[in-house]
């Protein structure tokens, strides 16, 4: 069995206000693959991932994984906004979560993370003081530091200019490898780039649309003849079925 689970989601539903957003919702986030949630705006994407992560609650359904641990301690989640503290500093930042469970703090681990993001250099700085790209590197040796097998992002690229959010596909891709990530992006490219498993939630009702696979690792070349086609096939999906509308 491998030690990044896969997540199984078995008839889920979830109501706002007693108004359906989605309902016997239906899929599986395979165990240590770069798993990637596209879809319409507002179908429920970053509700599912929260679900997910254990910060809202499952009235109907399940959400389980092939692992004998809770999935809630296996999770590290990564919201759409970076959510560094502004009162302290990137290295403090970075075991913010050592802190918060009372735990001894692990600075040279963390120290080796931050090099490895390519932030040794801002570790004494405060967050107001980087940009959003180093922002989100600091946000992601964060999460790394918080060593779990299940990394779930909400558009963690989306803020970033082409070329930052390119080298953070690529530091993610490598950094992540083996663990099982669902990552949602609006960006088809992204989808495709770093997808072993592409998945489209959309539709009235909602339902999830399986995209077949790329051929290849992760992360592909931007340049890769099979990125660009793959890229192209998805576009033509999503148009002809109407998927994005
Ligand atoms: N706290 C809330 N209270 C009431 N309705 C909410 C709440 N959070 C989300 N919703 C509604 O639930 C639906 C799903 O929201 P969610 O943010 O999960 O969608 P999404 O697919 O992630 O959207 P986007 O791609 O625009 O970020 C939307 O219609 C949204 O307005």
């Amino acid at each position: 069995m491998s030690t990044a689970p896969t997540i199984y989601i078995s008839n889920l539903r979830l109501d706002y206000k007693n108004k359906p957003v989605f309902s016997e919702l239906n899929t599986s986030f395979t165990g240590g693959m770069f798993n990637i949630l596209l879809g319409t705006s507002g179908v429920g994407k970053s509700s599912l991932l929260k679900m997910i992560a254990g910060l809202l609650p499952i009235t109907q359904g399940e959400i389980t994984s092939d692992h004998s641990e809770a999935l809630s301690s296996q999770i590290s989640y990564m919201a759409q906004q970076d959510l560094l503290m502004p009162w302290t500093t990137i290295l403090q930042n970075v075991m913010i979560g050592s802190k918060l469970r009372k735990e001894k703090k692990e600075k040279t681990r963390a120290l080796h993370i931050l090099k490895q993001v390519g932030l040794d250099g801002a570790a004494n700085q405060f967050p107001f003081q980087l940009s959003g790209g180093m922002r989100q590197r600091a946000a992601l040796a964060r999460t790394l530091y918080e060593n779990r097998p299940v990394i779930l992002m909400d558009e963690p690229f989306s803020a970033l200019d082409s070329v930052t959010r390119s080298k953070m596909q690529e530091y993610t891709a490598d950094l992540l490898k083996g663990k099982t990530v669902i990552l949602i992006t609006h960006d088809p490219f992204e989808a495709c780039r770093l997808g072993e498993n592409i998945q489209v939630l959309a539709g009235n009702p909602v339902q999830i649309y399986d995209i077949p696979p790329i051929e290849g690792t992760i992360p592909r070349h931007p340049e890769a003849l099979n990125l660009q086609q793959a890229q192209a096939h998805l576009l033509n999906l999503l148009i002809e079925k109407n998927i994005l509308q």
